[in-house]
């Protein structure tokens, strides 16, 4: 897949929520239940970061969950790109982007949605063919204020803002035209999955679910 077409897909993907979950699972068992979790809730499209040793094996249970759209996040390497699509998931996001990456993004035939926080990376990233891009650590470098100053000279670029959003905060995100979708954790409190309260995390799902865009 082109960068261009990879972003293509990431932007369907990101059209089907408003909110993509960003999920740290530490304990496998979690894996199943929290996807029918926030599937249940309207959820569909589900981050699973590579943050922990169970996270590739908790994709690979996660993609069978009816309805689950799985993606790997903090995909830092080709080889983590190539194990996250041998478990099953059908895009990558990464905090930042390498030509190591995109270069493995194109060989894996996997749609990456590729960070930038400044608009000199928006600019190379766009000069790629990424016309959707992931906006990290948003609230730490400017927020919704960024985005919105960033669709002036660059609207041709859709993003995902992540990082430290929250319901609150969210809305203003969500109505900016350059904006397609956030990506958050708070759907998926660690207390919640360690208590096993999934009917608590579908409510959360619901609420982000939605959230007007
Ligand atoms: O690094 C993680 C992402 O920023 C999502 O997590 P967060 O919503 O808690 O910031
Ligand atoms: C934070 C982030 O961008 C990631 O984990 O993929």
């Amino acid at each position: 897949m082109t960068p261009t077409e990879q972003s293509d897909r990431a932007l369907k993907l990101c059209q089907l929520a408003p909110v993509i979950p960003v999920l740290v699972i530490h304990d496998l068992a979690h894996a199943r239940p929290l996807a029918e979790a926030l599937v249940a809730g309207g959820l569909p499209v589900l981050e699973v970061t590579l943050r922990t040793s169970c996270a590739l094996e908790a994709i690979a249970q996660m993609a069978q969950v009816d309805g689950a759209i799985l993606g790997a996040g903090t995909v830092l390497t080709p080889a983590q790109m190539e194990a996250a699509r041998a478990a099953g998931a059908v895009f990558a996001v990464s905090p930042g982007s390498t030509p190591a990456l995109t270069d493995a993004a194109r060989a894996n035939d996997m749609a990456l949605l590729p960070g930038a926080q400044t608009c000199s990376e928006v600019m190379a990233l766009l000069e790629l063919g990424y016309t959707v891009q992931k906006f990290f650590p948003a609230e730490s470098i400017g927020g919704a204020g960024a985005l919105k100053s960033i669709g002036g000279p660059l609207p041709q670029v859709t993003f995902c803002p992540t990082g430290s959003i929250t319901p609150a905060l969210a809305p203003d995100y969500l109505k900016l035209p350059n904006v397609a979708c956030v990506g958050g954790s708070w759907v998926a409190p660690k207390s919640m999955m360690d208590a096993g309260d999934w009917a608590g995390i579908t409510a959360l799902a619901r609420d982000a679910a939605s959230l007007p865009r």
